[in-house]
C-alpha cells in the first residue's frame, strides 16, 4: 500500500516564494491497483514518483510505502525498499554494451542470485514482454519501444509488489505504445501494484483510476468540461 499523507515537496533551490513542486498532496493506492498520473509538464508527476522510490524526500508529510516512512528511511534501508520496486525511469537506461539478456540479468547478479537461475528468469521476463527472440540483441539494435519493453523486464526480474513507471511511452508510436501498456498491464493482472505517470490521452480515456496532477495539486476527478456557451 502506497499513502501519501499532506505531502509537499519543494527542492532545494525553489525560493520560498516559487511554488513547490507537489503541495499537501493526500491519496492512497491499494495493493494491486492500476493507477495512472496525468498532468501537464512540471505538474509533479516524476517527482511523485521518485518520492515512493526514496529518491527524494518529502519537505512536509509522509509517505509510506508497504508501511515504511520514506520520509525517516536511512540511507542503509533504500536498497530493501527498492527490492519490492520495479522502476522504469529515464535515468535507468539500458546499457549499450551488452545484450539486451544482460541487461535483464543484471539486478538479480547484483542481489547474489545464481548465473544460471538469474538466465532462466531473465528469458522468463523477456518471453512476458515478446521479446525472448532478441535476447542476444544490443539494446541499440532495438526499436524505442522494443528497449522500453527490455526495461520493463528488468525492472520485474526481482518480482517487485510495485512497479513505478515515469512516461514509459514517451517518444514511442501508437503500436509500441499499445504493447508497453500491454506488458505493464499483464503485470498488474497478476497483482503488481503499477503507478504510470502518461500523457497519452488514448490509455487516460479507458483506464479506471487517473489521478490527476496540476502545478503541484491533485485536482478531484476528471478536469472540468470546458465552460457552456450560455444562450442570450
Ligand atoms: N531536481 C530538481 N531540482 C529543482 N526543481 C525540480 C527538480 N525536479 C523537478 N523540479 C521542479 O519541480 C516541478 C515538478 O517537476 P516534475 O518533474 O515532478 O513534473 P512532471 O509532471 O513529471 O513533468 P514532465 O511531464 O515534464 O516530466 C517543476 O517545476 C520542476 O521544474
Amino acid at each position: 500500500m502506497i499513502e501519501f499523507a499532506n505531502v509537499t515537496k519543494q527542492y532545494a533551490g525553489h525560493g520560498a516564494s516559487s511554488h513547490s513542486a507537489l503541495r499537501d498532496v493526500s491519496l492512497t493506492v491499494a495493493k494491486g491497483e492500476l493507477v495512472y498520473l496525468a498532468g501537464p509538464s512540471g505538474a509533479g508527476k516524476s517527482t511523485l514518483l521518485k518520492l515512493i522510490a526514496a529518491m527524494e524526500r518529502p519537505s512536509a508529510g509522509t509517505v509510506t510505502v508497504n508501511g515504511t516512512d520514506i520520509g525517516r528511511l536511512k540511507h542503509a534501508g533504500i536498497p530493501f525498499l527498492r527490492r519490492n520496486l520495479g522502476l522504469i525511469f529515464q535515468q535507468q537506461r539500458l546499457l549499450t554494451d551488452r545484450s539486451v539478456l544482460a541487461n535483464v540479468m543484471m539486478p538479480m547478479l547484483v542481489t547474489g542470485l545464481p548465473r544460471a537461475q538469474s538466465e532462466d528468469r531473465a528469458r522468463a521476463a523477456l518471453d512476458k514482454v515478446g521479446l525472448l527472440d532478441r535476447a542476444a540483441a544490443h539494446p541499440l539494435a532495438l526499436s524505442g519501444g522494443e528497449q522500453q519493453r527490455v526495461s520493463i523486464a528488468r525492472a520485474i526480474v526481482n518480482r517487485p509488489q510495485i512497479i513505478l513507471a515515469d512516461e514509459p511511452t514517451a517518444n514511442l508510436d501508437r503500436a509500441s505504445a499499445t504493447k508497453v501498456f500491454d506488458a505493464l498491464r499483464a503485470f498488474n493482472k497478476v497483482g503488481v501494484t503499477c503507478l504510470i505517470s502518461t500523457h497519452d490521452e488514448h490509455v487516460l480515456d479507458s483506464a479506471t483510476r487517473v489521478i490527476h496532477l496540476r502545478q503541484g495539486m491533485l485536482q478531484d476527478g476528471v478536469p472540468a468540461a470546458p465552460a457552456q456557451e450560455v444562450a442570450p
